[in-house]
């Protein structure tokens, strides 16, 4: 599902040392994955480098047998709609618009993953309103604007836009730092159900390690790092 060969990833070409070195790094499909170190450790670099937003300054990403570092920008962009669902810590949603929009916007720019969506449900409409049951935001929430959303409420639009389309890898990147501990844990079940639903890969990046026993493993990526 993942494999990192050898990679490295300097921000800058005239960086003394580059702000990640990975010798080696795999995950299988259906993993879920907490990855945690400290702040500055390069987690979101790394996360970068899987969504194909970056790509390596050198060694091999490689993404669902594609090699991610020599597509061109378009493909990987492409790539990203069609098989990778991300959740933010600030959950990037329109507040403007309902969760149902929201929701629906997940899969606009991949028509792959509105077909895969159109399996579940008749209109992605109703897909949308599955999801985002299924993430435990009841109907009454469905139709208004998502700024009027608590935090929480905010979480599972986010979440559900994640995983509209069954996208072969979900990343989430702190998505429970905003919450209190039982708001985290029952979150991150109804992820886990989904996740496993559709058998999706799963990233996780935390700084709460009190979490890593939920997951399958968990990666240290300051111990991840050496000399290549
Ligand atoms: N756009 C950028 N340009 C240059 N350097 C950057 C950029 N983004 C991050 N860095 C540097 O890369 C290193 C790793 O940052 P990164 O954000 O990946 O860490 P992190 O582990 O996600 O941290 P945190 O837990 O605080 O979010 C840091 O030294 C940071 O200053």
């Amino acid at each position: 599902m993942i494999s990192l060969k050898n990679v490295t990833f300097k921000w800058h070409k005239n960086d003394k040392k580059p702000t990640l070195r990975i010798a080696e790094l795999a995950v299988k499909k259906g993993e879920r994955i907490f990855l945690y170190g400290p702040s500055g450790s390069g987690k979101s670099t790394l996360l970068a480098l899987l969504t194909g937003i970056n790509t390596a300054t050198s060694g091999d990403v490689y993404i669902l047998n594609q090699c991610l570092n020599t597509q061109s920008n378009t493909k990987r962009d492409a790539f990203r709609a069609d098989h990778i669902g991300t959740i933010f810590q600030n959950f990037n949603l329109l507040p403007y618009l309902t969760p149902i929009e929201n929701v629906i916007l997940g899969c606009q720019f991949s028509k792959v993953r509105q077909s895969q969506a159109l399996k579940h449900a008749t209109t992605l409409h109703k897909e949308a309103e599955r999801l985002l049951n299924a993430l435990g935001l009841i109907e009454q929430y469905h139709h208004k604007n998502v700024a009027q959303l608590s935090i929480g409420q905010q979480q599972r639009v986010a979440a559900a836009r994640a995983f509209i389309g069954n996208p072969e890898l979900i990343i989430a990147d702190e998505p429970t730092s905003a919450l209190d501990a039982n708001n985290r844990e029952s979150f991150i079940t109804l992820l886990f159900e989904q996740a496993l639903h559709l058998n999706s890969t799963l990233i996780f990046v935390s700084h709460d390690e009190s979490l890593k026993p939920l997951f399958d493993r968990s990666i240290d990526l300051t111990h991840l790092q050496e000399q290549i």
